[in-house]
Order: structure tokens, then sequence, then C-alpha cells
């Protein structure tokens, strides 16, 4: 298979790998270990530090910002992986999604008694 030029799908590649053959050394396995309770926490943590440096000022903010989402994007793949599952199969769901407003949506659904 040639190697991806998206670094996304690099990513979710090697994090499969990692649940499959779960190496030592990894920080990966270290979180696939604690299971969906572990990689959950983090994924909370991480979370709440991109809302945090979604406000700081300047050019230093921005690249905070840029670098939690970094980490929230990692963790939130460690899961998918975890859960075996692809984030193409997320990209499915997106393009199925597509075009459709979140309100036009919300108004779709039965109403809740
Ligand atoms: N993209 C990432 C990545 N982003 C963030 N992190 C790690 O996620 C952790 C972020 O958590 P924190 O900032 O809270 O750091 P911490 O306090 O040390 O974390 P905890 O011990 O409390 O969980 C840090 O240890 C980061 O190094 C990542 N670790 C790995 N990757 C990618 O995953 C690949 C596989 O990694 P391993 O499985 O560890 O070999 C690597 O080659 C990278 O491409």
């Amino acid at each position: 298979m040639p190697e991806s030029l998206d670094p996304i799908a690099r990513l979710m590649a090697t994090l499969a790998e990692r649940a499959e053959t779960m190496p030592e050394g990894s920080y990966t396995t270290k979180l696939m270990r604690g299971g969906t309770e572990k990689i959950g926490k983090k994924i909370l943590e991480e979370a709440g530090e991109l809302v945090e440096a979604a406000d700081e000022p300047g050019d230093e903010g921005r690249n905070h910002f840029i670098y939690e989402a970094g980490d929230l994007i990692y963790h939130t793949l460690v899961l998918l992986a975890h859960k075996r599952v692809d984030i193409s199969e997320v990209a499915a769901e997106l393009a199925r999604r597509e075009g459709t407003s979140g309100l036009v949506e919300k108004a779709s659904r039965p109403p809740k008694d």
C-alpha cells in the first residue's frame, strides 16, 4: 500500500497497528491498556484544555490552540483505534450529513416527551 500523504490517515494507521500489537514503550499502548475509561478521561481533559486555549490572545495563543487541538485529535483517534473504528468511517458519517443543516436535522427528529 502506498504511504498516505495525509498525516491524519497515517496516524490512524499507526494507532490501529498499536491496537493490534500493543508494543511496549508506546504511550498509545499505555492508554489502550487503561481502556475506554483512561482514554476517555484524557479526551475530556484535552477538550477542556482546547476550550481554555481558544480565548488566548495573539500568535502565541493561536499556536497553543492548534497544539491543544492536535492533542485532542490524537486522543480521539486513540479511542477510535481502541474501538476498531477507522477515521474513514467517521468521514463517511460526516459525508452522509453533508448539506443538512443541524437545525433541519433537529427539526426532523420526533419530539421528546
Ligand atoms: N500524535 C501523537 C501525540 N499527541 C500527543 N501525544 C502525547 O499525549 C500526551 C498528552 O498528554 P499530557 O499533555 O497531559 O501529558 P502527560 O501529563 O505526560 O500525560 P499523562 O501521562 O498524564 O497521560 C503526551 O505524552 C504527548 O506526547 C502523542 N503521542 C503520540 N502521537 C503520535 O502517535 C504515534 C505513536 O505513539 P506511541 O504509540 O507512543 O509510540 C507517534 O509517533 C505520534 O505520531
